[in-house]
């Protein structure tokens, strides 16, 4: 075989490689006039070669991102520089169906993009090749992944029967809180919420007429936050808030407008009907003391004063109350 029929052969060769392999491939000039189209791009687009050769890419796909795509090309003219796109910064450039049975749940391919300059053979970049790759099984597991890693994380942070924050969690927040008041010197107050007799609710209805009376008071209390609030289930039948930008005299009225709301309302389980009480001690973090936890214990011992007080009110914190 003389040496022009083998460089023909390889040649052939390597058209058929580039017709066939399973990565799109696009030739454009420099005025992004398409020059080669390969069957993945084919195949996925239903455009053919022959119709598309001399086309302008940017004419003739006009939903293509075309400014920020225009951008990336012409600096790998300039620089010489191959450029890479991954899915995570953009999940696709040309939008192809998604045809891969075990990631039938997203309907569009994801890719990864390299654009490349091509040198002429004086040396001079006048064409640019984009090669796309579908890294669609890739991108759907780590998405699952993360959504998988996301609910794990939020079950971890709350309390399975109200749907509150769990204790840990809101213990978090309100440390944090704290230390965001204590730099910005921002209002906020502490709340803790115990319903009143809830022994005896037990005793009299059954443990699930008690959850349920534990639910019911959650779903108040959460109707009542606002964005910035946080709410968690501190023990049993114990609830605790951050009221953030909220000074003492406001949280009351937060305290006074839930715990009537709550003795205005009703629970129903096996027909019968449920009425409950609360008892509320407020602290402002202006009277918190040097820690989140003499924060919260204020809190602690005005809802004890509540509960001596003879239940059912909201009482606040002062520094002249006794030690519990
Ligand atoms: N149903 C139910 N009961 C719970 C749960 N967690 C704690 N408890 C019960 O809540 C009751 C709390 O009772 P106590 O702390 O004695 O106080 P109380 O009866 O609420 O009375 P005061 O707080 O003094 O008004 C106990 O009987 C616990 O068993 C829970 O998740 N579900």
């Amino acid at each position: 075989m003389s040496n022009d029929q083998s460089a023909m052969n390889e040649l052939h060769w390597l058209i058929d490689m580039v017709q066939t392999i399973e990565v799109g491939l696009v030739v454009l000039d420099s005025s992004y006039n398409i020059q080669l189209w390969n069957g993945f791009m084919e195949n996925h687009s239903g455009v053919s070669p022959n119709s598309i050769k001399g086309q302008n890419l940017f004419e003739r796909f006009p939903e293509l991102p075309a400014k920020w795509l225009k951008q990336k090309m012409e600096s790998v003219f300039l620089l010489k520089n191959r450029t890479f796109i991954s899915w995570e910064q953009r999940p696709y450039v040309f939008k192809f169906k998604n045809y891969r049975p075990i990631t039938g749940r997203a309907d569009h391919m994801y890719q990864n993009i390299t654009l490349l300059p091509l040198a002429s053979l004086t040396g001079q970049i006048t064409h640019i090749s984009i090669i796309i790759y579908d890294v669609s099984d890739i991108a759907i597991n780590k998405l699952q992944l993360k959504a998988v890693n996301e609910q794990l994380e939020q079950l971890s942070q709350t309390d399975g029967l109200t749907q509150l924050h769990n204790r840990r969690y809101w213990q978090q927040c309100m440390e944090r809180e704290f230390e965001r008041n204590a730099r910005y010197h921002d209002e906020a107050s502490l709340v803790m919420i115990d319903i009143d007799h809830f022994k005896q609710i037990n005793d009299k209805y059954g443990h699930p007429a008690g959850d349920k009376v534990i639910q019911h008071i959650a779903h108040l209390l959460k109707q009542s936050l606002r964005e910035t609030d946080c709410a968690g289930r501190y023990g049993g039948e114990e609830f605790a808030v951050v009221l953030a930008k909220t000074n003492a005299a406001d949280a009351l009225g937060f305290t006074e407008r839930l715990r009537k709301r709550i003795e205005e309302s009703e629970v129903t389980f096996d027909n019968r009907i449920i009425k409950v009480t609360v008892s509320l001690g407020i602290n402002d973090i202006a009277n918190s003391g040097e820690n989140s936890s003499s924060w919260l214990s204020g809190a602690d011992k005005a809802l004890y004063q509540a509960k001596e007080g003879g239940r059912n009110q909201s009482v606040l914190f002062n520094p002249s109350m006794p030690d519990l």
